[in-house]
């Protein structure tokens, strides 16, 4: 007897281009949403769009209230779900760069009310996705939420945030393909779940990032709409398979790993490219596709050495020997790669 279902949840107003910032109101209405929306946001993304965002909101007959955050954790979730059950939100607005927009999600999901991305950074694809990520101890949670409802991405203001948060988000797509080589490799080894659409989705859009490379330049704002839709396209995948697995593999454990060990961990988009590089070795050996995952990132102006990610060797060694432990997700470090192992991939490919 088939058994088989599933259930998608996908944005419903993805709405991304030159100035749309303007256009948030609009989406939001069309959603039909009941209630004031608490805007969660971080200082800077505050500074530069808040007051743009409330007056908006203002006109168009919400009455926005605003709370500022500064670090993602699980005790920050709870503040926000308090001042949203305090000031009688309807809905939650996140403004600016992954942890805000994390935070409201998490903050929305756990409240049972509509969610809203606007993202003034193009860092890594949870500002579409329907998952949260949160350190916590020794390990790390991805948490599932559901994804926004709406996502606002304004282009201008995307193009104007600094260079490396595009290249990192650049980079988050670009660890698609070790991510679904992972995949495909837990599936074979571990029965774990497969979707092909998912995985020929998320594989197809670090494909077409990288075919754009010559568009993604500091200089120009179609960098910020390559990147932006490629992250959109990645959250979809993730969305489709219900689980980041298909954006998500041993280059986000080792890098979820240096975000725990590191003194001062980089970029989660710019470590997650270089971890790749070393995981693309691991599954294809010395002739495989490493040079290609090391080019990619290069032609973005990504960091492809521990070095350029201002991590010493040893630090890294020891996130590739020990990444596996911090979360049940099968991939090529299996149960546990041997230091030298690790130093042997690291060195060939050059990230140490
Ligand atoms: N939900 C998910 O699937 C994922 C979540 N994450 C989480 O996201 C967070 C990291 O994301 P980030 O975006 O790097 O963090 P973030 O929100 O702290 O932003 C990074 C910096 O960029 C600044 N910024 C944002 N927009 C700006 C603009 N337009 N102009 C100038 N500065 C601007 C922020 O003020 C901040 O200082 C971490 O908490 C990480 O765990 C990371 C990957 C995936
Ligand atoms: O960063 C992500 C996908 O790019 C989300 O992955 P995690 O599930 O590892 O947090
Ligand atoms: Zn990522």
């Amino acid at each position: 007897m088939f058994e088989k279902s599933t259930w998608i949840k996908l944005p419903r107003n993805v709405v991304v281009g030159h100035g749309v910032l303007d256009r948030a109101a609009e989406a939001v209405s069309e959603l039909y949403l009941d209630g004031r929306p608490l805007i969660v946001t971080s200082p800077t993304p505050d500074d530069i769009a808040g007051e743009r965002l409330r007056k908006q909101f203002a006109e168009a007959g919400f009455d926005p209230v605003t709370v500022v955050v500064e670090e993602a954790r699980f005790s920050v979730v709870e503040e926000v779900i308090a001042t949203a059950r305090a000031e009688e939100a309807g809905f939650l607005v996140g403004l600016g760069g992954g942890k805000p927009i994390d935070i409201g999600k998490m903050a929305a999901d756990e409240l049972g009310v509509g969610f809203v991305s606007v993202p003034t950074a193009a860092s890594h694809d949870g500002i579409v996705s329907g998952r949260g990520s949160v350190p916590e101890g020794d390990t790390r949670h991805s948490v599932a939420a559901d994804p926004p409802l709406a996502v606002v991405a304004d282009t201008e203001i995307i193009a104007r945030s600094p260079w490396r948060l595009t290249t990192a988000g650049c980079a988050d797509i670009i660890s698609n393909y070790t991510a679904v080589k992972d995949w495909q490799l837990a599936h074979r080894l571990k029965n774990v779940e497969y979707s092909e659409y998912a995985g020929a989705l998320s594989q197809m859009t670090a494909e077409m990032l990288v075919a754009r490379a010559g568009s993604i330049k500091r200089e120009l704002e179609e960098s910020a709409w390559v990147v932006t839709k490629a992250l959109v396209s990645s959250g979809v995948a993730m969305s489709i398979a219900d689980s980041s697995r298909p954006a998500s593999g041993a280059e986000h454990l080792i890098s979820h790993q240096l975000d725990r060990i590191a003194p001062d961990p980089a970029l989660h988009g710019h470590q997650v490219g270089v971890a790749s590089v070393v995981t693309e070795y691991l599954h294809s050996g010395d002739d495989g596709e490493w040079t290609d995952v090391r080019d990619a990132l290069a032609s973005i102006d990504a960091p492809t050495t521990a070095a350029a990610l201002d991590i010493d060797a040893g630090t890294f060694v020891e996130a590739v020997t020990t990444a596996h432990g911090i979360r049940d997700r099968y991939t090529i470090l299996g149960d546990g790669v041997s230091e030298e192992a690790a130093v042997e991939a690291a060195t060939v490919t050059g990230v140490i």
